[in-house]
């Protein structure tokens, strides 16, 4: 994340991610405020085992492309809203990336969704991963269809 006041976005992402099993690490680095670190961290990760990398960042989000800018591993940008324009500032700013390095951009604050894409990317080569997934997606099926058929009984 590129400040640690993006925490509240990312702890939905960690939730996701300790509920799937999958192991994470989480940095504060900036691609405007510490460059070389978030440089170096993004030219390592694949040699340092990462499978895919969520970059978090509010107002103007250069850190996800940045980020990207360094490694061939999927990045995910997740726009934080900050405290103006709601969001779209990062949203823009995250997901207008040019040809040849893309971010996969989620919603504004979109933490689990950020997570959940992780999760299915390594799922590619995970069948125990894929079998976790197809098990929450069910659940959460169900969970849609049990407020169905309770949804009468509210009106
Ligand atoms: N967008 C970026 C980057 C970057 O893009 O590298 N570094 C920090 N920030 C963002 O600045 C906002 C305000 O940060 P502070 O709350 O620390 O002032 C945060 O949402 C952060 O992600």
């Amino acid at each position: 994340m590129g400040s640690d006041s993006d925490l509240p976005v990312i702890k939905k992402a960690t939730d996701q991610l300790k509920s799937l099993g999958i192991p994470f690490e989480v940095h504060v680095y900036s691609a405007h405020r510490t460059p070389e670190e978030a440089r170096a961290f993004a030219i390592n990760a694949r040699k340092n085992g990462f499978g895919a990398l969520i970059a978090a960042a509010g107002m103007a989000a250069h850190l996800a492309g940045a980020v990207a800018a360094n490694t061939t591993l999927p990045v995910i940008g997740i726009p934080c809203q900050g405290p103006c324009l709601e969001g779209l500032d990062a949203l823009l700013s995250t997901v207008q990336m040019p040809t040849g390095i893309p971010v996969a951009t989620v919603a504004v604050n979109g933490g689990a969704n950020a997570a959940l894409l992780a999760a299915q990317i390594l799922a590619v080569e995970d069948a125990d991963l894929a079998a976790k997934l197809d098990a929450k997606r069910k659940a959460d099926a169900e969970a849609v269809l049990a407020k169905d058929a309770g949804i009468a009984e509210r009106l």
